[in-house]
């Protein structure tokens, strides 16, 4: 039976109402597709906990994480990805590529021009319709 990983993505934006994606890296699951930041919820963790580690651990940041987005269940060939994703603002520190391939701050209108990880579309949609 196929394994259900649980992550979490952070959605943040930043004052011209841009949001930054990151690319993953050649040897991640999922190599080169973009994706919002995050990873997998540890034991006890909350969603939101989870997301302020993994900001600080890729990007040396501080979030502080806001409402939630969209909650997604997607198959992939190896596994499921149950994905939730929140807005998030960056409240202290700029962003630094630590495990990513490149980052960049994308205007929303512009998110689907990047080859984002499938399980993020209904997370891009939700956003593209609050324009
Ligand atoms: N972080 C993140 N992962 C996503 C997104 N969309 C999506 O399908 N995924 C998938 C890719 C991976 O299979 C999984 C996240 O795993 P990960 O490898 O980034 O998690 P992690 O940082 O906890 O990794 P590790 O400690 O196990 O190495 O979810 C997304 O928007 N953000």
């Amino acid at each position: 039976m196929k394994k259900t990983i649980h992550v979490v993505g952070a959605i943040i934006e930043n004052e011209q109402q841009e949001i930054f994606c990151a690319l993953r890296n050649p040897q991640m699951v999922l190599a080169n597709y973009w994706e919002f930041p995050g990873g997998k919820i540890e034991q006890g963790e909350t969603p939101k906990q989870a997301l302020s580690r993994e900001i600080l651990e890729e990007f040396n940041c501080t979030i502080q994480v806001g409402k939630q987005v969209a909650v997604t269940l997607h198959e992939y060939e190896q596994f499921f990805v149950h994905l939730e994703t929140y807005k998030a603002s960056i409240i202290k520190g700029t962003p630094q590529i630590l495990e990513h391939a490149e980052a960049r701050w994308v205007p929303r209108n512009q998110l689907l021009d990047l080859p984002f990880a499938p399980a993020d579309l209904p997370s891009i949609q939700k956003l593209m319709a609050e324009l």
